[in-house]
């Protein structure tokens, strides 16, 4: 399990003054100024759940990953996976994690990747059957064999991405840390990393904490999500609950056999004030209503009433749409189910 309560990271920035004579008074005086990257976040995620940490670029996702890796003490609160202080207990919090972070390698940048593998074995004391049992899955998955003895150094980012990622998973750690692990690769590759990760979730148990701007990665992986935005939790939750705030809703339906598209537009913006209605590329009709002012059992009684429902659906929301809505705050209550 993962816990954090009131976690707190502030930095402490020296101010620049502008020109040349700023920057001389500034080695002479300098002033600082505190930014609070997390800002009292409490949370607790199950051991085998699969969370995706979600925020805008800065909202303090890659500083509370730190803290909870044991990279970064925390400047109040704490926070505790699988029962220890990870800042405290570096090593012991180390053996029973995987980390990747995207921006920067967690290999040793002059080794090859067998190499780093072997160092890695022996650090946590790989049991020989799982050592093959992972390498074997990476070969299949990852190709991991096509690196070679090239120096890590030397990989491209998305060769690096592999190996990242299989370093990460080596020694059936409880829980992954993975902040952007699927910067640089391709559609195929991306595919490979969610299958491996599912299976670890699905096979050990491995509990998962995802950051990814690749809402795709998010869907494909995760089941619940924590939301920031300014260092702070806003939603906390499934990844569906998340999904049933968007502030509009859809339905779709097949119109032929009714009136033409036309009128059929008219009508529902006509009789459901705030909806609009058009033709999707399938010829069917979509129409998009707001959730504050309609329930959907509302927009499926008007509809039924007038037409022939024939192949109706709710479109799930847009998780793009949804977490845009999100970021900028003010996110109305869900009202009912949404789904038809
Ligand atoms: N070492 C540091 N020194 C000073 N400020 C920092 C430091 N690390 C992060 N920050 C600041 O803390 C805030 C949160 O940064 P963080 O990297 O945690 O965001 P993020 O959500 O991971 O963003 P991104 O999606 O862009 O990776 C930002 O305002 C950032 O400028």
């Amino acid at each position: 399990m993962i816990v954090a309560e009131g976690l707190t990271k502030d930095f402490r920035i020296a101010e620049r003054r502008p020109g040349l004579l700023g920057s001389l008074s500034t080695l002479l005086t300098r002033e600082y100024r505190t930014v609070r990257a997390v800002d009292g976040i409490s949370f607790r995620l199950r051991a085998g759940s699969k969370t995706a940490y979600i925020g805008a670029n800065g909202a303090g996702k890659s500083t509370t990953i730190k803290m909870l890796t044991g990279i970064m003490t925390p400047s109040s609160g704490r926070c505790l996976v699988n029962g220890v202080e990870p800042y405290r207990q570096r090593r012991e919090n180390a053996r029973s994690i995987g980390v990747v972070f995207g921006q920067r390698s967690q290999l040793w940048w002059d080794l090859s990747v067998p190499d780093s593998f072997q160092i890695l074995r022996r650090i946590y004391g790989i049991p020989d059957a799982v050592y093959e049992r992972n390498l074997a899955l990476y070969r299949e998955l990852l190709d991991i064999d096509a690196l070679g003895t090239t120096p890590v150094r030397q990989l491209s980012l998305g060769q690096r991405m592999r190996a990242e990622i299989a370093a990460s998973l080596l020694h059936d750690p409880k829980v992954v840390f993975w902040d952007e692990p699927t910067i640089g690769l391709d559609m195929v590759l991306k595919e490979a990393v969610r299958t491996l990760v599912n299976r670890a979730n699905a096979e050990l148990g491995t509990t998962v904490l995802l950051t990814s701007h690749d809402l795709s990665d998010i869907s494909a992986i995760c089941d619940d999500a924590l939301v920031v935005d300014g260092g702070r939790v806003v939603h906390e939750g499934t990844l569906h609950d998340l999904l049933r705030r968007a502030d509009r809703r859809s339905v779709v339906f097949d119109h032929r056999g009714g009136p033409g598209a036309r009128d059929t537009v008219l009508r529902i913006e006509t009789g459901l004030p705030g909806a609009t209605a058009g033709l999707t590329n399938e010829g069917r009709i979509r129409v998009d209503y707001p959730a504050d002012a309609f329930t959907s059992r509302h927009v499926l009684g008007f509809l039924l009433e007038h037409f022939e429902l024939a192949d109706c659906y709710a479109p799930e929301p847009d998780l793009e749409t949804v977490l845009r809505q999100t970021y900028r705050g003010g996110v109305p209550a869900a009202r009912d189910g949404g789904a038809v």
